[in-house]
């Protein structure tokens, strides 16, 4: 009797949509070349808690990996797999859930598959399969540093090397002895150095006075073969001193140690990929990457869209504006354009549209960042279009600052690139650089953590029980001086006590999904002789998206600009100009695009800073750190106005420059001169002192976001 019921309800289910989506997509993904190693993945982790796993681009590791693992003995808790970027864990949530015939997400208390990115979790109590950022889990173990739900976490694409993954490896790598039940790991990516992670995983840490160092097991196993090897190949030297070497070897620790790590290589990918160079160095790369996106769409069959890989968010947006100008010239023999750009400070709705088909006889053309380099699947996507640079985050040590450059990629970032072409169909990778400068490429990008500034990294620490940081296992331990002057950044805040042990408020600080110094100016607007955190949190907002300000190119649009801004503009700076900017936008009830476009005011940025503006004010809400729900006051307000900078004075005292005789500014914190950013309202102002949020450096160095301070203030802060 129960037999059949199950056999009748087997039959119902497969009848549903979300049944047949999935036997439907069972036949693709047998078809991939993971597909064969299921088995191999399954013993290693069986017998190994961590697995290395290398495999080409679109070989399904970020998609099939966890669906293998979910019914194994071990796993009854949930997998957790992380990424990058919000836009990779979001889509991949997406498909799996496809793939595996479940809702997604929130939207089913049955659903298997979620999703927890910066402002947004999208899961289940049933939820199994959890995709999320670097930083989402780094949060989780705010609350649970053991990640108790978990039985298993993979990191995927830990070729990028971002300060959270190397912060992740090193809190796994501890979890695993000092977690009562088991829990396996899986690292994985497709350009990855396989020998220093498996190295990693093997060491044991030996603290020697407040410095790290660690002993390597010599001979390690090489891992390019295409089976799973498994870490005890590999002889195991241990530990750095004889007596504990000894230890280890009459308790059999180290045996149990060198069997932990088991490694794999996933050989083939399921389409091919031609590449093509250019034959002479491009003068003009965006006249080429123009050239190149109209050769492509005149000569090319359809379908095929085109991912075009590009700086940044500013040069992304002009060349919208070029390409689709150009593309009104065609007849009607050709299909349709349709431009859209995908970079990290759009809404979470901007961001998703690439990833939804392109109306009947039109060609998407999404213009990219590096945000979709690794992990994700555009569908539609035939061709890739390389301009071989990105903008990369560098830290400038002597004054404590980080600023954006634009650099030559590395090869695997190229080869990530191409990834991208060939997932659903033969695909084609034009390169707009020539062959001999893809070979000069270094190998990797350098780690982040060796070039940006380390206070969120030492905070996310210190919050996490990790208190002697310059002990913590780094898979590559960044330089002494940079973690000093994080740790000094951390203090000035008063996030770290003079112990150097987190403070109350550094605990508050590490809870918000925001930088120590922009958390550090929630934190002290919350404070009621501050009273002004729902100003500061619409500044804020403004401070986490993309400019709201378009971009003016031609005279008369400057000069329309000048006079629609002018109501805006507030005398003090850019932080209380945007706050009007915010203000009146949210006052605004009748057509917001229309205001939006009166001010040459992007209104897709001010969409995002209405979420993250709703986001922060939940989460301070919770943190109790905003008890007034009244509306905020207004930006004209002399009190308040001074109240609210002195608020990012406390998270920014660091980037304060003075007004010198010459007429230029120079910086406290390591006399460096730097100028007023021409997109500030202070432009050309001589004011005592400045105070600024970024500092860019293009021809010379600028600050960005900038205000005017009064010493006076500077020096009740400093003390
Ligand atoms: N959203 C999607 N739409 C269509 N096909 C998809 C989607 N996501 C994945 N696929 C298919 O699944 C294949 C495997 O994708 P998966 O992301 O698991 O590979 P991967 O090995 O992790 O690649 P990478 O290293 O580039 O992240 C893709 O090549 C594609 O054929």
């Amino acid at each position: 009797m129960e037999a059949t019921q199950g056999t009748k309800r087997k039959r119902v289910d497969e009848k549903s949509p979300l049944q047949q989506k999935r036997l439907k997509l069972l036949e693709g993904r047998k078809r991939l070349p993971i597909w064969l190693k299921q088995k191999e993945i399954r013993h290693a982790l069986r017998d190994h808690n961590v697995l290395v796993l290398s495999g080409e681009t679109g070989s399904g590791k970020s998609t099939q990996v966890p669906q293998f693992l979910l019914d194994q003995p071990w796993c009854s808790g949930k997998i957790a797999i992380t990424q990058p970027r919000r836009v990779a864990a979001i889509s991949l949530a997406r498909r799996v859930a496809e793939e595996m015939g479940t809702p997604l997400g929130s939207s089913s208390p049955s659903s298997k598959v979620g999703y927890s990115v910066r402002f947004d979790d999208n899961t289940s109590p049933s939820t199994r399969i959890k995709y999320l950022t670097e930083g989402m889990l780094l949060q989780e173990m705010l609350r649970d540093a053991t990640l108790g739900q978990y039985s298993c976490v993979i990191v995927d694409e830990v070729h990028e090397r971002s300060v959270n993954v190397d912060l992740l490896l090193g809190f796994l790598k501890q979890l695993e002895t000092r977690r009562s039940s088991s829990l396996k790991v899986v690292v994985m990516s497709a350009t990855a150095d396989v020998d220093s992670l498996r190295r990693f995983f093997s060491e044991m840490p030996i603290v020697t006075q407040g410095a790290i160092s660690t002993a390597l097991p010599t001979g390690a196993a090489e891992t390019n073969g295409d089976e799973c090897r498994s870490g005890s190949e590999a002889a195991w030297t241990g530990f750095g001193d004889e007596e504990e070497r000894e230890t280890a070897n009459s308790s059999g620790v180290v045996a149990s140690i060198s069997k932990r790590i088991a490694s794999c290589h996933v050989e083939g990918r399921q389409y091919p990929v031609v590449i093509r160079y250019l034959d002479n160095h491009s003068d003009d790369i965006m006249e080429t990457t123009l050239h190149r996106i109209f050769q492509i769409h005149c000569k090319e069959p359809m379908p095929g869209d085109l991912l075009v890989f590009m700086t940044g968010s500013d040069r992304i947006l002009d060349l919208q504006k070029i390409v689709e100008e150009y593309a009104q010239n065609l007849t009607s023999d050709f299909p349709k354009l349709l431009v859209l750009p995908l970079f990290a400070a759009l809404s979470q709705a901007a961001q998703q549209r690439p990833f939804q088909p392109a109306p009947p006889n039109t060609r998407k053309v999404i213009l990219s960042t590096n945000i979709a380099e690794t992990s994700v699947t555009v569908p539609g996507v035939r061709f890739v279009v390389d301009t071989g640079m990105a903008k990369v985050k560098q830290f400038r040590i002597r004054l404590g600052l980080d600023s954006l450059l634009v650099k030559q990629i590395s090869k695997s970032s190229a080869d990530q690139r191409k990834g991208r072409a060939g997932r659903e169909a033969p695909g084609q990778c034009h390169r707009l650089y020539t062959e001999a400068a893809y070979r000069s490429m270094e190998e990797h990008d350098k780690p982040e953590i060796l070039r940006c500034d380390l206070s969120a990294a030492v905070l996310t620490m210190k919050a996490r029980g990790a208190d002697d940081v310059l002990a913590f296992p780094f898979l590559t331990p960044p330089p002494r001086d940079a973690m000093e002057k994080a740790l000094l950044n951390l203090l000035r805040l008063g996030a770290l006590q003079e112990t150097g042990q987190i403070s109350a408020l550094g605990r508050k600080v590490a809870r918000l999904p925001l930088t120590p110094s922009l958390g550090r100016v929630i934190i002290e607007a919350a404070r009621p002789e501050m009273n002004c955190l729902l100003e500061v949190i619409d500044i804020v907002a403004c401070l986490s998206v993309e400019s709201i300000w378009l971009n003016v190119d031609t005279e008369e649009v400057r000069e329309r600009a000048q006079t629609a801004r002018q109501q805006l503009a507030k005398r003090s700076g850019d932080h209380l100009t945007l706050l009007a900017a915010v203000q009146a936008y949210a006052a605004e009830h009748s057509d917001r695009r229309r205001w939006a476009d009166d001010h040459l005011i992007s209104h897709r940025a001010m969409q995002s800073v209405m979420d993250v503006r709703k986001q922060l004010t939940a989460q301070c809400k919770q943190a109790k750190l905003l008890l007034r729900d009244t509306e905020a006051a207004s930006a004209s307000d002399e009190g308040l106005q001074e109240r609210v900078l002195r608020c990012f004075l406390r998270g920014f005292s660091g980037n304060v420059a003075r007004l010198c005789p010459d007429g230029s500014y120079k910086t406290f914190i390591g006399n460096q001169t730097v100028a007023i950013h021409p997109s500030s309202v202070l432009r050309g102002r001589k004011l005592e002192a400045i105070m600024y949020n970024e500092f860019v450096y293009t021809s010379k160095a600028y600050g960005r976001n900038v205000s005017a301070v009064q010493l006076r203030w500077y020096e009740e802060i400093i003390g």
